[in-house]
């Protein structure tokens, strides 16, 4: 079952009713984190943050609609409007825990194996990308991340600028590079994401070919043959104004992270300016793909 998860930040002495607040907005569980152990929560581009010794954190079903639950908490004292959060889509810990115990490489499209860093590649003569588990989204196991590989294994790469916009890992940026794109852009709003991505690019041999960029940090003139965003569909209708300008007339545009139910909402964000490929689906998630105009 895919989850979303939302983190605020903030003291111990908040952290009991914020909690509460998170159950009352439709939260299944809520966990408390040490933000000591866990530095991932981001500021906002251009804020100092104060930093809380706590992290709430609430898990919805991924069906929930997470504007409604920020909406709601933003009528809570203790955050008001505005209030600084993080929300994500999860990997289904159980099935990754499976993988890493099968050590499996698995193979996307025709082309293209991700494969553990311990075990031999199944064929050498195969584009093999190597991949851990490691704190940043992106191994191949989830939905989203297989169909962008898919897709990326069925595009002719050659010599292609790839813009992937919320890298993870950087699983389809390196890919991308590894299947034959001439550079990769890599952007994410968490710090841990662009690292966890440099370190990929340098254990796969691409690290010249791959600029990586917080939001804040990205040159403003970003322009590409291929741009992939496997973020939520909250997100993705959210940004389609920028998302929609960074492909070039008539490169291609692969999004995902949009569940079954959102992905009409999301292609109405985007058929304007997009020639849109049939919907694909996968186990509750689907992927959208279309050339701009
Ligand atoms: C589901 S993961 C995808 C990772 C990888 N691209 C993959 O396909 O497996 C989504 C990533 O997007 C990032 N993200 C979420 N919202 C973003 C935004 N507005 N701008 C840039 N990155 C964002 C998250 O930090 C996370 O690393």
């Amino acid at each position: 079952m895919p989850w979303i998860q939302l983190k605020i930040n903030t003291t111990g002495s908040h952290a009991e009713q914020l909690g509460d607040a998170l159950i009352e907005s439709g939260a299944v569980s809520v966990t408390f984190q040490d933000t000591h152990d866990n530095p991932v929560f981001e500021p906002l581009p251009g804020e100092t943050l104060l930093w809380g010794d706590t992290d709430v954190i609430g898990l919805y079903d991924a069906e929930t609609d997470m504007h409604e639950v920020v909406a709601i908490l933003s009528g809570e004292p203790l955050l008001g409007h505005g209030f600084r959060h993080k929300i994500e889509q999860l990997e289904d810990k159980d099935w990754e825990r499976e993988w890493m115990d099968n050590f499996h490489p698995m193979r996307f499209g025709q082309r293209l194996w991700i494969c553990p860093s311990w075990r031999d590649v199944p064929d050498p003569n195969a584009v093999n990308v190597m991949l851990d588990p490691g704190l940043a989204f992106g191994t191949g196991t989830h939905p989203t991340t297989a169909m962008c590989l898919e897709w990326l294994d069925g595009l002719d790469l050659a010599g292609k600028t790839i813009i992937d916009f919320g890298c993870g890992s950087g699983i389809l940026a390196i890919a991308a590079l590894k299947l034959g794109a001439a550079r990769a852009i890599g952007i994410d709003i968490d710090p841990q994401a662009i690292q966890a991505s440099r370190d990929n690019a340098s254990r796969n041999g691409v690290s010249d070919r791959l600029e990586l960029y917080l939001p804040r940090d990205q040159p403003a003139d970003l322009s590409a043959d291929v741009v992939v965003a496997n973020i939520l569909a909250g997100p993705l209708r959210e940004l389609a104004p920028l998302i929609s300008e960074l492909p070039k007339s008539g490169a291609h545009l692969g999004l995902s992270g949009i569940l079954a139910s959102q992905a009409s909402h999301v292609a109405a964000a985007y058929q304007d300016k997009f020639q849109l490929d049939p919907i694909v689906e996968k186990e509750e998630w689907c992927r959208i793909t279309g050339v701009r105009r």
